[in-house]
């Protein structure tokens, strides 16, 4: 029976009446499809010397997969969503015409569901061509040859913590300035290149869509310069000259507890990373809601760092396989992602039911920009942005960890350190955020440390521009995503003399050790570089200053490496120290 008779068929009462449309629609395309498929049957009869396969639905399928990818593979960031969406919408109708028509189940297999896969794996085949043999960027070397293929590479890299190591590998082993992390992005590590891929209000990487809670953006990962630009004037009140002073006063009044509680266990073996972590969230929640999270002593949430940890390991693959992540946002939230935004959430909910009027960071939040009136709109995007505020600020905590590691491993530092912390106080000098902001050993202590031990290793994500960007020796095409890598290009011999080395004095009477400044970037560059930058240094002076002059810091054997990994933000593993009073 032809497609046409068995058409007669088909019900014309019933559900179909409801969808008039719809009916027309596929009866139209069923003829379509029969009468296509009989002249295609009668072309074959007619021309037997032809290739049979020519005039096979296979042969359309690869043809129809041709059309698609020229159309679709040149359009900058194709959204997964709408291609399936068209791509079900047309198998939609194409099948419901065959269901429709009561076609046998071979016919549907041989006209439907073969030429699916036919097509699919077309598809698939012309991608991998593309991304293998035609793309611009294949001339970049890279880690391995499954990154030039898929962002699963990538993906597994930040989902395991090690990214920013293997790409600093590639980047020593092969020499090149340029190295190819996934299909259409890459690594540049090129110190004139941080002004240019960095400058005005470039495009961010799409790797942010990732990072949106509950489907809102805060202001680090929104990729509209309109938003951002609002955002982050609305930000930026929060971190004014007044507002760090009073910020300054809670910093130290955590401190000195976090320095009695060390005293109290004075020689004791102390788990380092927990204490700094702990101690750095407490204080992220003192700041942006006005009352800690009371991490340290046991009545908050016990398992608010561990949901962090687990939240940035899932976001590493999740952002890194966007056309999956565009796919999830429309599923329900994962459990990690649920727990990690109400812990945050509970305390946001807690400081506007309890204490409204706190002076905090959230109540910069909470205005609206004077000169666009506008504010953050709905709950869950200021809850996005106070998250936010509290992720940035737990970073302090692996800065600080890392460093009194360091430390302990560097004597000869420590004391140097102490010395002119000593000095400060005996010229009378005392050790607030504002006596000791000028003191060049802690400067440049600090300054070494967000250079070796920076929370941020793997590197900002931008998007090429329109014009692509034409570097001299290289050159990166439109589109592409790029990321200048934070811990490979500051620890660069091009850059700093002994790179690997932490050694403060760079930053005062061995300035010639640091070969090119442009290529510090502990807080990002340019519209989208650190909002928090001043309080965060604030943060670190502090604590270092008041622990170094109250203990010898003591841990780690010379040499022994404390386990980092880095999820797109660094989590520290854990070291056993030893902070022991000086009196
Ligand atoms: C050691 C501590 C810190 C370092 C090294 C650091 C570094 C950075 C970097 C590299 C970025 C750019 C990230 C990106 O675009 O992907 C950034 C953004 C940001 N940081 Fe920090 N940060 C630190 C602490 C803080 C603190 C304590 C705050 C306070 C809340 C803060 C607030 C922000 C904000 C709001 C942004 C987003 C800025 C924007 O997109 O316009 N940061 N930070």
């Amino acid at each position: 029976m032809s497609l046409s008779s068995m058409s007669m068929l088909m019900p014309s009462v019933g559900i179909w009446e409801y969808f008039d449309f719809a009916r027309v629609l596929m009866l139209k395309t069923a003829y379509a499809i029969d009468s296509t498929i009989d002249s295609m049957r009668n072309f074959q009869s007619h021309n037997p010397d032809l290739v049979a396969t020519t005039t096979s639905p296979h042969f359309l399928a690869i043809a129809i997969s041709l059309i698609s990818f020229l159309l679709i593979s040149p359009l900058p960031e194709a959204r997964t969503i709408e291609v399936l969406f068209g791509y079900g919408i047309l198998n939609f109708v194409y099948l419901g015409s065959f269901l429709m028509t009561q076609a046998p189940t071979s016919t549907i297999i041989t006209y439907w569901l073969l030429p699916n896969i036919t097509y699919l794996t077309s598809c698939l085949l012309l991608t991998l061509t593309r991304r293998v043999f035609i793309s611009p960027l294949r001339k970049f070397p890279v880690p391995t040859a499954s990154a030039a293929v898929s962002n699963y590479w990538m993906a597994r890299e930040i989902g395991n913590g090690t990214f920013s190591r293997t790409v600093r590998e590639v980047h020593r082993k092969t020499g090149a300035t340029v190295v190819r992390t996934g299909p259409n992005e890459v690594s540049v590590n090129d110190a004139e290149a941080v002004v240019k891929i960095y400058s005005g209000k470039y495009q961010r990487g799409s790797f942010y869509e990732g990072g949106k809670l509950r489907g809102h953006a805060a202001i680090r990962e929104t990729r509209s310069n309109y938003h951002h630009t609002i955002w982050r004037r609305i930000w930026d009140k929060a971190f004014t000259p007044g507002e760090l002073k009073h910020y300054a006063a809670q910093t130290e009044n955590a401190t000195s507890k976090l320095v009695n509680s060390l005293k109290k266990k004075s020689g004791e073996e102390v788990d380092c990373t927990k204490v700094m972590d702990e101690f750095a969230l407490d204080l992220a929640a003192q700041l942006t809601y006005g009352e800690d999270a009371g991490i340290q002593d046991g009545t908050g949430i016990k398992t608010y760092l561990e949901s962090i940890k687990k939240y940035l390991s899932w976001l590493g693959y999740y952002a890194t396989l966007r056309n999956l992540s565009e796919m999830l946002s429309y599923a329900r939230d994962p459990a990690v992602l649920t727990t990690y935004c109400s812990n945050s959430e509970s305390l946001l909910i807690n400081r506007q039911r309890h204490h409204p009027d706190s002076h905090d960071i959230t109540s910069h939040l909470l205005l609206e920009d004077e000169e666009s009136r506008r504010k953050f709109q709905v709950p869950l995007q200021l809850a996005a942005n106070t998250n936010l505020s509290i992720l940035m600020g737990t970073a302090i905590g692996s800065t600080l960890s890392q460093t009194f590691q360091t430390l302990s491993q560097n004597k000869n530092i420590q004391e140097k350190l102490y010395k002119e912390l000593e000095s400060h106080i005996k010229s009378g000098g005392d050790l607030s955020t504002e006596s000791i902001k000028n003191l060049p050993y802690l400067s440049a202590t600090i300054n070494e440390s967000l250079r070796l031990h920076n929370p941020f290793s793997t590197g900002v994500h931008a998007a090429i521009g329109e014009k692509g960007l034409d570097m001299g020796s290289y050159h990166l095409p439109a589109h592409t995503q790029v990321y200048v890598p934070t811990l490979t290009i500051m620890t660069d011999e091009k850059y700093f003399e002994r790179a690997d080395e932490f050694i403060p004095e760079r930053w005062t009477e061995k300035e010639e050790m640091v070969k090119d400044k442009r290529a510090y970037i502990p807080f990002g560059y340019g519209v989208h570089a650190c909002a928090g930058k001043q309080l965060a240094i604030n943060e670190l002076k502090v604590v270092v200053a008041r622990v170094v002059g109250g203990f010898v810091v003591e841990g780690c054997e010379d040499g022994e490496e404390v386990e980092w990994r880095d999820y797109g933000m660094v989590r520290v593993g854990e070291w056993k120290g030893r902070f022991r009073s000086r009196k």
